[in-house]
């Protein structure tokens, strides 16, 4: 079983389900023309899949990739405190939509699918703006915040899954993983689904 992501909140969330993996990243960047953010994430995640499956031959791969959408926009990776200001001006007072793509392949078989949470921020002040900003949590994730950390003060509400907006939906990941044929938590839970 291998996990195609470096990051480390999914390796964290993996190692919770009871299933060995090793990580391994293609290190290709994956380019799409997409606008869809639901189509973007899955399309992402089995490039990544893809990418990784090449290399590791036989292995079960897991992708996953994480779109932040406001409105028609999608917010990205902030590349500096500036920027992911920006990205909380626009987040501020409003509901975003998280897409997480995930994409499980065995041998010549490829499943994505793709899990949805609508996250409402509260209004912030321009003071908790530039006080997040500089902490510098948000640089490395999509759409400039992470749940997981100081970012839970600045949601309000949230519609859909918790790991979801961390980047790993794991009714998703599971339900993918045992149609695979990979234990989750010591069992291929059958009757469950
Ligand atoms: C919104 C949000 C995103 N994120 C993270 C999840 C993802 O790691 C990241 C989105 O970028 P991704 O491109 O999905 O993933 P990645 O670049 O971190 O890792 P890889 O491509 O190797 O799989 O943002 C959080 O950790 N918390 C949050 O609240």
């Amino acid at each position: 079983m291998v996990l195609a992501s470096g990051s480390p909140r999914r390796r964290e969330l993996l190692t919770g389900l009871g299933v060995p993996f090793t990580v391994q990243v293609s290190g290709e960047p994956e380019d799409s023309r997409e606008a869809d953010p639901a189509r973007l994430a899955a399309e992402l995640a089995l490039l990544k899949g893809r990418a990784v499956a090449r290399m590791a031959e036989g292995a079960v791969v897991i992708a996953a990739d994480t779109v932040v959408a406001a409105g028609a926009e999608l917010l990205g990776k902030p590349e500096s405190a500036q920027e992911n200001e920006v990205f909380l001006r626009r987040l501020s007072g409003r509901t975003h939509e998280v897409y997480t793509g995930v994409a499980v392949l065995s041998g010549d078989a490829e499943v994505v699918e793709v899990a949805r949470t609508a996250v409402t921020f509260r209004t912030l002040l321009p003071q908790e703006i530039a006080y997040y900003a500089a902490s510098g949590e948000g640089l490395d994730k999509a759409g400039g915040y992470g749940i997981q950390g100081l970012g839970m003060a600045l949601v309000e509400r949230l519609e859909g899954e918790y790991s979801n907006v961390v980047g790993f939906p794991l009714s998703v990941v599971t339900r993918l993983l045992r149609g695979a044929g990979v234990p989750v938590w010591g069992t291929l839970g059958a009757g469950a689904e």
